[in-house]
């Protein structure tokens, strides 16, 4: 089944900010004929984003010789709706039943869906509370889990294309990541038993590294300074182009997406019995089976060594 913008009906979970709204955007500047129902908690939100599309694109920035920016009409507002907003806590499954039938008496059942609903509360496993550890199961599984569930109910013949956006840390678990990483694991895990079970469906997984956002911009603010260094490598990369190179690598028809270097290594370290399908799948391959051998090993060594130096230096002190 091949990836395409046009003529779609596309669902996005988490389409009021970050990644989702960037892929509302993107199908709603690219894809005259595509429609687009963006999903989350907050409504005032939603609400801004649908608005911010709208007149974003059918206004034209221009600078005067004066250096003003002016706003000019570059095409008429579309009378046609084709961008629709429904407010969920999606992590609730009878709310993820009440959408679908409203989606069903709207004739939008979706014939695409982007499950970007997430976020992390990264910081040390005991300074989480129990409300933010179960916030990570909720936000990250549970929404992807409902969403996945009913889709696979309402297109039970129909082809479908299912993109589920998990996490580079689903691969490569670490400190700091104690209420996130382990939700985007069992993202993992559901993918390869859909791809067993829903024979009508393309299911794709995205292990993202790190892209700005508002999401991503908040859990700065508690992210553990051990846990930026070991991340350090996978510095933020804009939303849009984050967005791009998903949208691209689909199109080609890779199925496991990385958006930098670090997600393809990561990827490659990975063998075992989850089968990947991503881009230089036999270069990734070869370079998973040597490194496995010849490099994680010193490096698993080196950063436990150095992970209990830090927690030893951090001892007493407020360790964040
Ligand atoms: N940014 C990054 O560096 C990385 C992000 N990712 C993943 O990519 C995806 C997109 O990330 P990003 O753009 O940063 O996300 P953001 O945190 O910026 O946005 C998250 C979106 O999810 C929605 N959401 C959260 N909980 C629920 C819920 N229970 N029901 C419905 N909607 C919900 C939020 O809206 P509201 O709060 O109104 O519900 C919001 O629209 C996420 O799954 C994230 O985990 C993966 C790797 C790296
Ligand atoms: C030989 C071995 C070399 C290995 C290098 C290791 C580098 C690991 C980088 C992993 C980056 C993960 C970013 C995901 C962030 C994320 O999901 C959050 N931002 C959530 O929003």
């Amino acid at each position: 089944m091949k990836f395409t913008l046009e003529d779609q009906v596309v669902l996005i979970t988490g389409g009021s900010q970050g990644l989702g709204k960037e892929f509302a955007k993107k199908y709603y500047n690219e894809a005259e004929n595509t429609k687009i129902i963006i999903v989350s908690r907050s409504e005032a939100r939603l609400l801004d984003t649908c608005n911010e599309i709208r007149i974003e694109a059918h206004l034209r920035r221009e600078t005067t010789d004066e250096g003003q920016v002016q706003h000019k009409l570059a095409a008429p507002l579309d009378l046609e709706q084709r961008l629709f907003y429904y407010p969920c806590d999606l992590s609730c499954y009878e709310s993820v039943e009440c959408l679908f039938n409203v989606l069903r008496d709207l004739d939008l059942l979706p014939t695409q869906t982007l499950c970007c609903a997430g976020g992390a509360v990264p910081k040390l496993f005991r300074g989480l509370s129990g409300h933010e550890l179960n916030l990570g199961m909720d936000i990250n599984y549970k929404t992807t889990l409902n969403v996945a569930h009913q889709i696979a109910l309402a297109e039970q013949t129909k082809e479908h294309h299912l993109i589920i956006f998990s996490s580079a840390t689903a691969l490569y678990p670490f400190v700091g990541y104690s209420q996130y990483a382990p939700a985007k694991a069992a993202i993992k895990s559901l993918v390869a038993i859909l791809r067993q079970e829903l024979t009508n469906f393309r299911i794709s997984c995205v292990y993202p590294g790190n892209f700005e956002s508002e999401g991503f911009t908040v859990e700065q603010l508690t992210k553990p300074e051990i846990t930026k260094l070991i991340e350090g490598p996978s510095d933020a990369i804009p939303c849009k182009q984050a967005c791009d190179i998903i949208a691209k690598s689909l199109a080609r028809g890779d199925d496991d997406v990385f958006t930098d270097f670090v997600g393809w290594m990561i990827m490659g370290m990975d063998l075992g019995l989850t089968a990947k399908k991503s881009r230089f799948v036999p270069l990734q391959w070869i370079f998973g089976v040597l490194s496995n051998i010849l490099v994680v090993p010193f490096y698993m060594v080196g950063c436990s060594w150095y992970i209990r130096k830090w927690f030893r230096e951090n001892d007493g002190k407020k360790a964040n």
